[in-house]
């Protein structure tokens, strides 16, 4: 039996035996429990959660083994499996399976090779000892297909073989992004993993894993911090409808599936009540053609609102509202029975002053009226009373007018009713006539919640956790208002600078962000390695990044060789047509699961789909505002496409006058060619971009 038969063997009898226990597990649970006694059906909650569990495991019981001999222990290293979910033996209670989330199991993802020691943090404190042997299993369907001996000590490795990483990253991908359990990084692991209560700010390369370790670090605080926090008041801001439905198999898949996946906008609107709209295409002005694009600078609507400064103003401005918001009025029921405005005042700047506005609105109105019902119930004539009731219940609601209803669109629009020393006067003039129509802009809405919040407070929503996916595309304001809702700073937030298409609204360097927060809790944090794209992509993605002015570094590819890129010249529409189809018929010729035509702008986008239409070629057109990804071919305006992947890219209409070498035609760029897997190809019908030809140089 040659080694590696000898190796397949072994863990087929291990896998087999797994099985086993697996399957008398399930048998020992019972049958569902349908009855009425409280008791029982606690129980079976439990039970359901085991079943749950097991069918987990069922197909894919583990990914990992690593033998691990404890320091101080005499016996032999124990080798310790490792999966999406753990299991106990029902004989001994010793683990059979380690959960991918157990400190142990750290050790699975930050060894790194080499015969040195190695340590874990444990709840018992820091766990020394060796590793013998590293193996990585790649079982589908109860079948084990792979195994991978990646490291075993005193062998002669040349470090640890990436054998497995490779033979993942070379697979083809359908139309959702999935779980990395089985091959997540050292450096990944180490922010997976990170303290709760901290901003973890994240810089990381397009394709560096930042979406994907997200969603494993939410897995694991709920893992970690079990009792502590609740999935449901986890959250994670993504930046459209399409790009939730494209994750959201991730969390299920990890068997965390209750944590709540929304935009900034849906959320923020969804606090507002139905009070405003938001209008469609309000981005496409910036991602039109440089000629016709509107210059950024910190009075762009988007960045002038995000502000911390304007927050600052706002609070101000609040704080005047509350504190001039009683007048001083007695409130005469009738002759002689006045109600002081001294003791109004005392009911509500002493006694109430520890509710927000609206609660302390609403309390003194209670007040008044309980004050009033006395003074009448007084009046033992019945027919006085009766009378005295209907006039002074009419004073009465003369007099509450002098309280108005507190109303956050309402306060939030007069705020630009008057010109004033702060908002530039477009600015002011823009917000105060789209409020009148009952529209607001995306850049409103964190202001608006964040009055809200002042007047009524949080409203029983809290979090425990924070996650802000493509968080360069978000201000320094949201990020504050999102921490109001939270005890102590828990959030992840990630991005990409070089991605950063939206810079009209977003944050243009992280200290922007990293400023809302006390520097002890928040970290700064660099994913360089990019694991989506070839050597070839990566590299040639790499020469535009330069281009987008934000001084990154160039992504570190993983050492995975494909086709080159190519650059491809038409002479004129027909040519374009033509080769567009035969790309597409190449590229399902050559197993590639997921193609994208990515172009310029939307206008383009809908025409090429309507042309491929016509002749009979089936692809999805994505379109602002949709809410599926559908997979298959897709024609995708490139900034749309951030976020998403596919095997293979046709990147359209490279040419000079529709990415001129301007930061934001390089970021569009970079965005677009990043987005491919495994080939990458360039059309242009007219002189190259310049991005492109300095790209292209060195291949
Ligand atoms: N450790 C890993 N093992 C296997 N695949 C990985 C690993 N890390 C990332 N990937 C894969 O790399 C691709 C990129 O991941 P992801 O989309 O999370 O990156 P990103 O940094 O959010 O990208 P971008 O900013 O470009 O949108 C995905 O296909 C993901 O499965």
């Amino acid at each position: 039996m040659d080694a590696s038969t000898e190796l397949y063997t072994e863990e087929r009898s291990r896998l087999d035996e797994t099985f086993g226990e697996i399957e008398r597990q399930r048998a020992g649970i019972g049958p569902v429990y349908y009855g009425n006694d409280f008791v029982e059906q606690l129980l079976e909650e439990k039970r359901e959660e085991t079943r749950r569990r097991l069918a987990l495991l069922g197909s894919e019981p583990y990914f990992g083994r690593l033998d691990f001999q404890e320091k101080g222990k005499q016996s032999e290293p124990s080798s310790l499996y490792i999966g999406k979910r753990g299991m106990d033996r029902t004989e001994t209670g010793e683990p059979y399976i380690i959960d991918w989330r157990a400190p142990v199991a750290s050790l699975f993802y930050s060894f790194t090779g080499g015969d040195a020691p190695v340590a874990y943090e444990a709840p018992e404190g820091t766990i020394h000892g060796e590793v013998h042997r590293k193996r990585n299993l790649s079982i589908r369907d109860k079948e084990l297909q792979r195994v991978v001996e990646s490291y075993v000590r005193g062998g002669d490795n040349l470090g640890l073989s990436d054998d497995f990483l490779l033979y993942r990253l070379g697979e083809k991908k359908d139309n959702r992004l999935r779980d990395i359990v089985s091959t997540i990084q050292a450096e990944q692991d180490s922010i997976i993993r990170a303290p709760r209560h901290k901003a973890l700010i994240i810089q990381g390369a397009a394709g560096s894993g930042k979406t994907t370790v997200a969603l494993h670090r939410l897995a694991f605080l709920l893992y970690q911090y079990q009792g502590q926090i609740r999935a449901e008041r986890m959250i994670i801001f993504a930046p459209n409808a399409m790009f939730l439905d494209y994750i959201s198999g991730v969390l299920p898949e990890l068997g965390v599936g209750e944590v709540k996946q929304t935009t900034f906008a849906e959320w923020a609107l969804d606090r507002i009540g139905t009070k405003l709209t938001l209008p469609d295409h309000t981005d496409d002005k910036w991602f039109s053609l440089a000629k016709k694009r509107p210059n950024i600078d910190d009075e762009t609507p988007g960045r002038f609102k995000g502000s911390d400064s304007f927050r600052l103003w706002l609070d101000g401005k609040l704080r005047q509202y509350e504190e001039s918001y009683l007048q001083d009025h007695d409130f005469e029921a009738w002759d002689r029975r006045v109600l002081k405005a001294s003791l109004i005042r005392q009911w509500f700047e002493v006694e109430y002053r520890h509710y927000p506005l609206a609660a302390r609105r609403e309390r003194l109105i209670g007040r008044i009226k309980r004050w009033l019902d006395m003074q009448l119930n007084e009046i033992g004539d019945p027919k006085i009373r009766k009378e005295k009731t209907k006039t002074s219940k009419q004073k009465l609601r003369t007099h509450l007018k002098k309280l108005p209803e507190i109303d956050e669109v309402a306060f939030y629009r007069s705020l630009f009713d008057q010109p004033n020393e702060f908002v530039p006067s477009d600015i002011a003039k823009e917000t105060k006539n789209g409020l009148k129509r009952g529209s607001a802009q995306p850049e409103d809405l964190a202001p608006i919640v964040w009055i809200r919040k002042y007047f009524h407070g949080p409203e029983g929503l809290t979090f425990d956790h924070v996650v802000v996916d493509e968080a360069q595309d978000v201000s320094p304001f949201q990020i504050t208002l999102l921490g109001s809702f939270m005890v102590e700073p828990s959030y992840t937030i990630l991005g990409d600078l070089a991605q950063g298409i939206h810079a009209y609204r977003g944050v243009h360097r992280w200290e922007e962000l990293a400023s809302v927060f006390d520097e002890n809790y928040s970290s700064y944090h660099e994913l360089k390695q990019s694991y989506r794209s070839t050597l070839e992509i990566i590299e040639f993605a790499n020469r535009i990044l330069p281009f987008t002015d934000t001084g990154l570094p160039p992504a570190e590819p993983v050492f995975r060789s494909g086709d080159p890129v190519k650059l491809v010249q038409v002479a004129n529409d027909a040519e374009r047509l033509a080769y567009i189809r035969d790309f597409i018929r190449d590229q399902q010729a050559g197993s590639m699961r997921t193609i994208s035509l990515i172009g310029r702008t939307a206008e383009d986008c809908t025409k090429l789909h309507e042309r491929l239409t016509a002749e009979g070629i089936d692809t999805n057109l994505i379109a602002e505002g949709q809410s599926h990804y559908r997979g298959g071919v897709s024609i995708v305006p490139v900034h749309l496409a951030k976020g998403l992947e596919f095997d293979a890219v046709l990147l359209l209409d490279a040419d000079r006058d529709r990415y001129p070498a301007s930061p934001q035609d390089a970021k569009l760029l970079y965005v677009g060619c990043t987005r491919a897997l495994h080939r990458l190809t360039l059309l242009h019908e007219g002189e190259p971009s310049e991005l492109v030809t300095a790209a292209d140089s060195q291949q």
